[in-house]
């Protein structure tokens, strides 16, 4: 297996609020993602994602109190985000090392200008070297990375199709060449054919050499896509492993809750709703919603390539 480039450990997140008390967005969360895989965050609404990713780019609101590490290892340096100046973050990381697609991307685009030169202005801020021919000879192949035809990116942003324009801001998120591509609910809003086509762009883009963090509360466009699977419930990863095995073999009830509440899992919703991380109680969240055979214990532990929590 290939070494980790964006390794969390024992990230923990706690925002406050006014009047002193703390919504505690990620508690103890480890995991690893490698170079050339998909790792797929899943979790409902409001458990953390969000958070995770705004940690990992160092673009957390000054209310956040963050603990553990998270090390960024990649061809240019092994470093330790959280303790990075902002400088840093912001001139060396930031589009360069970790490329985000922040959630609903497209709306960012500028309508009043074509594709190609978005693509074009942001290599030149990433500092591609040379005139505009290198620039152009650049765009084209970014277009290359993402499979578009780079004809396409003569079109203004209403001129592209869903599929173009999920191509596009992902080249946007590569234009600085970043080893990590960080996508938060890329997914959100688009149909089943177009969710399809925006993950199989992410293991495209994997394919390519680079590590991908898909997060998402899709479980089915996670299980398309991602070689690991990280389950995520009010703050804690309460399973990882291999996609393939968790999905087969779930061994929290989480896992198997998400997956019955499928269409290929029959529709049954999962009772209850997420916890308030507001006043989270210590010990196992999901069994506190729905009881279930737990050791009260939400800590992961490893049994062979896979974790769980509560056992
Ligand atoms: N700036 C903030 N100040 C206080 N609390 C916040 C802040 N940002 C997020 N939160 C809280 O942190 C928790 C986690 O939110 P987050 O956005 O990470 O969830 P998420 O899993 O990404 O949800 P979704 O799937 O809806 O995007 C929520 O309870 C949210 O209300
Ligand atoms: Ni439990």
């Amino acid at each position: 297996m290939t070494a980790g480039v964006l390794q969390l450990d024992n990230l923990s997140v706690r925002l406050r609020l006014p009047g002193g008390r703390f919504v505690s967005a990620v508690t103890g969360l480890s995991c690893t993602v490698r170079a050339g895989e998909v790792l797929a965050l899943v979790g409902e609404s409001g458990c953390g994602k969000s958070v995770l990713a705004s940690t990992i780019l160092g673009l957390l609101p000054g209310n956040a109190q963050v603990r553990g590490q998270v090390w960024l290892d990649d061809a240019a340096a092994r470093t330790e985000l959280l303790r990075a100046p902002e400088h840093e973050l912001a001139t060396r990381v930031r589009g360069r090392r970790i490329g985000l697609i922040p959630q609903s991307a497209g709306t960012h685009l500028t309508p009043v200008r074509t594709a190609r030169s978005q693509l074009a202005e942001a290599l030149a801020h990433h500092g591609s070297e040379g005139g505009g021919a290198e620039i152009a000879s650049r765009v084209d192949e970014l277009a290359q990375q993402v499979g578009l035809d780079p004809d396409d990116l003569y079109g203004y942003p209403h001129e592209l199709s869903g599929g173009m324009t999920q191509r596009v801001v992902t080249a946007l998120a590569l234009a600085g060449n970043p080893l990590v591509l960080v996508a938060d609910e890329p997914t959100a809003g688009l149909d089943r054919a177009l969710v399809d086509h925006t993950v199989d762009l992410f293991r495209f883009v994997a394919g390519t050499g680079r590590a991908v963090l898909f997060i998402t509360h899709d479980l089915a466009a996670a299980g398309r896509v991602a070689d690991h699977l990280a389950v995520m419930y009010a703050g804690r990863l309460l399973e990882l492993g291999p996609a393939r095995e968790v999905l087969a073999d779930p061994w929290h009830d989480y896992t198997r809750g998400l997956l019955a509440a499928l269409p290929s899992g029959g529709l049954q919703p999962l009772p209850g709703h997420p916890p308030s991380l507001t006043e989270l109680a210590s010990g196992c969240a999901f069994h506190r919603r729905v009881p279930g055979e737990c050791s009260g214990d939400p800590t992961l532990t490893w049994h062979g390539g896979r974790a769980v929590a509560c056992r």
